[in-house]
């Protein structure tokens, strides 16, 4: 079973790619980290930062997620992202994608022991 630390990784870890707009990267991605089995994910944002980078947000600034839980943490530095979104011509199992290269600030939830991202909040 793949435990909430790993299933972060897998939707939202790129550290090898630079930020990308171009349709394929997302296509290839969403696909590539199974995100488009059974249903296409409508969003998806990967984040291309080093991992002990992204897990150090887990000590930052603490603020109420979208659920109202509070376990949610916000980066105190920008970082570099490609937003996924689906087209409005995708049509499941052809899951299509744009991608937008931005740079902001994540909001993650964290858990566990080790404290580490298991959930993408948003980004600012
Ligand atoms: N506080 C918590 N603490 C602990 N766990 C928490 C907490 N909250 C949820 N989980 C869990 O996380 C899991 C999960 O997949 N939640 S999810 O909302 O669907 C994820 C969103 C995100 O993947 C994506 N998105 C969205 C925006 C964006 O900019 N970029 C972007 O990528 O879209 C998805 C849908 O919005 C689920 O198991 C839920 O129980």
């Amino acid at each position: 079973k793949e435990s909430p630390s790993k299933k972060f990784q897998r939707q939202h870890m790129d550290p090898e790619n630079s930020a990308s707009d171009d349709t394929k990267y997302c296509d290839h991605m969403m696909k590539a980290r199974n995100m488009t089995k059974g249903r296409c994910k409508p969003v998806n944002t990967f984040i291309h930062e080093p991992k002990e980078i992204v897990d150090a947000v887990c000590r930052e600034t603490n603020i109420t997620c979208k659920n109202g839980q509070s376990n949610c943490y916000q980066s105190s530095q920008p970082m570099s992202l490609t937003h996924c979104r689906q087209t409005g011509a995708s049509k499941y199992p052809n899951c299509q994608y744009r991608g937008s290269d931005i740079t902001k600030q994540i909001i993650v939830a964290c858990e566990g022991n080790p404290y580490v991202p298991v959930h993408f909040d948003a980004y600012v």
